[in-house]
């Protein structure tokens, strides 16, 4: 069991010092999507799973847990990763397991509440109503084992042979599943249908697992509205949606909510009302971007490096020229100036709504008045700010970055333009392999490092649509 009587959760910034964190290990359902189905499954491609393992992800369990948990690490590189251990660390069945309460496996969670039958039953009950299972399948579920029964939750299938519902490969996207906010937990709503069980599982583990039991009645969850059940037809459209990816806490009275394929204008609305009805945040920014699979949530265009700067996807940020200077067919044909995002500011305590221009007005306001910053907002630009570069590094996650602290990002290796970028402002890059080693043989400490884009491999990665800030739910940060 997973437990820690000193357990806090508290996030009031992108970029204070992270200290623990949810994750989610590739599981084999991953290994499990086929091409007529990765599409429905949120996924551009299959992917090969044991190099999505051993060559990708695995570099970031070790490089957060020598961040969160540097003991269960340090001077162990060797033997984790030697061939007779067979991945056991990285294995949250498995009792060489790192077991970490900092870097936390949700597979380790969902094991854990389990255990209890009431919460077992419930649990089972639910998932098969969702995924219509029989009545004996359901029989043969709760008698299952809390250690397999996990697994079959988020693989879907049953001894990793038989399928008997549709794998949950987006679960490595632990973001989206819900957000901490201050000292409470906002639960999503999830706007597509493949990730319905992981907000399920989710939610049980919010309110049922012991770490947790502080916080029980900090956690928020939005409801359908009464509209959308009287509306006529099939239509998705208008449901309540809310997706972690569109939420983003840049201070402690400060939350972004992005308006996108995944979160919709109910879904905010019910946000803003519920945070400001706790008060749990004084201002809420509401950033309306299009509906587009390659900007599902807002984390996809933009991500806080530091204080005083953001990577950020340039020709949505920018219009390209004066409206005066587009000849008239641009009105009909050119789409940049439908696409620009539409930001309103909202405050609990009536103060009329607020405009920005651009998403650059916004975050430098941000970094200027919420979090102080003396020094000038600076911009780095997905792919240099330069066509095709710039879309082409999007759609790999450029903008999609997680600060392990303030200027330390964890970032894919192939956006190489928007690395020059970086470059040019003053940041250093190391691959996440080389730092490991020197992490291990002491040459530097986690201290040492400032102003650096930590490069990790991702080939396997980058085709699930998600970056490294997608791959996180933090729990806690150091307040900055
Ligand atoms: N916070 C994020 N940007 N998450 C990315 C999620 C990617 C995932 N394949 C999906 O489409 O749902």
């Amino acid at each position: 069991m997973i437990n820690d009587k000193d357990f806090k959760i508290n996030v009031t910034s992108e970029i204070g010092r992270l200290r623990a964190l949810l994750i989610h290990s590739p599981d084999s359902g991953l290994g499990k999507v086929v091409p007529s189905k990765a599409q429905d499954w949120l996924f551009e491609d299959i992917i090969h799973l044991d190099t999505m393992r051993k060559g990708e992800y695995d570099y970031y369990v070790k490089l957060l847990m020598y961040f969160l948990d540097e003991q269960k690490i340090n001077g162990r590189l060797a033997e984790i990763d030697s061939p007779e251990n067979s991945r056991s660390f990285y294995k949250p069945d498995n009792e060489n397991f790192h077991a970490s309460n900092k870097v936390i496996e949700f597979q380790s969670l969902l094991t854990d509440i389990l255990a209890d039958d009431e919460t077992r039953l419930k649990l089972v009950a639910s998932v098969c109503a969702i995924e219509s299972c029989n009545y004996r399948l359901q029989e043969q579920l709760t008698n299952t084992n809390p250690v397999e029964l996990a697994k079959i939750f988020i693989s879907g299938s049953v001894n990793d042979d038989k399928m008997i519902f549709a794998p949950i490969p987006n679960l490595i996207f632990s973001r989206d599943i819900g957000i901490i906010i201050n000292d409470h937990v906002l639960i999503n709503k999830p706007a597509k249908k493949a990730r319905t069980r992981e907000t399920l599982l989710a939610r049980y583990i919010f309110f049922n697992h012991p770490l947790f039991a502080a916080f029980r009645d900090k956690i928020i969850e939005i409801p359908e509205m009464e509209q959308y059940f009287l509306r006529p037809g099939e239509d998705n459209d208008e449901r309540t949606t809310l997706e972690g990816g569109d939420v983003m806490v840049v201070s402690a009275d400060h939350v972004i909510i992005g308006c996108s394929e995944r979160t919709s204008a109910s879904g905010a609305n019910e946000a803003i009302k519920l945070l400001f009805a706790n008060k749990v945040v004084k201002k809420v920014t509401i950033v309306k971007i299009p509906h587009k699979r390659d900007y599902m949530h807002i984390d996809t265009i933009f991500t806080q490096v530091k204080r005083n700067v953001w990577v950020l996807l340039g020709s949505l940020a920018i219009a390209k020229a004066a409206v005066n200077e587009i000849e008239p067919i641009s009105w009909f044909v050119d789409k940049r100036l439908k696409d620009r995002p539409e930001i309103i500011q909202f405050f609990s305590d009536q103060e009329p709504p607020r405009h920005f221009k651009s998403l650059e007005e916004l975050l430098d306001d941000i970094s200027k008045h919420d979090l102080k910053s003396t020094e000038p907002t600076k911009f780095i630009y997905s792919g240099n700010n330069t066509f095709p570069f710039d879309a082409r590094e999007q759609w790999t996650d450029s903008c999609n970055l997680l600060a392990l602290k303030e200027g330390v990002v964890l970032g894919y290796d192939r956006n190489d333009k928007t690395l020059e970028a970086f470059k040019a402002n003053g940041f250093k890059s190391i691959k996440v392999s080389k730092l490991l080693q020197q992490l291990e043989n002491k040459k530097i400490t986690i201290d040492d490092l400032q102003n650096i884009l930590i490069l990790m491999p991702s080939s396997e990665l980058s085709r699930a649509r998600g970056g490294f800030h997608c791959m996180s739910m933090p729990l806690l940060r150091d307040e900055i």
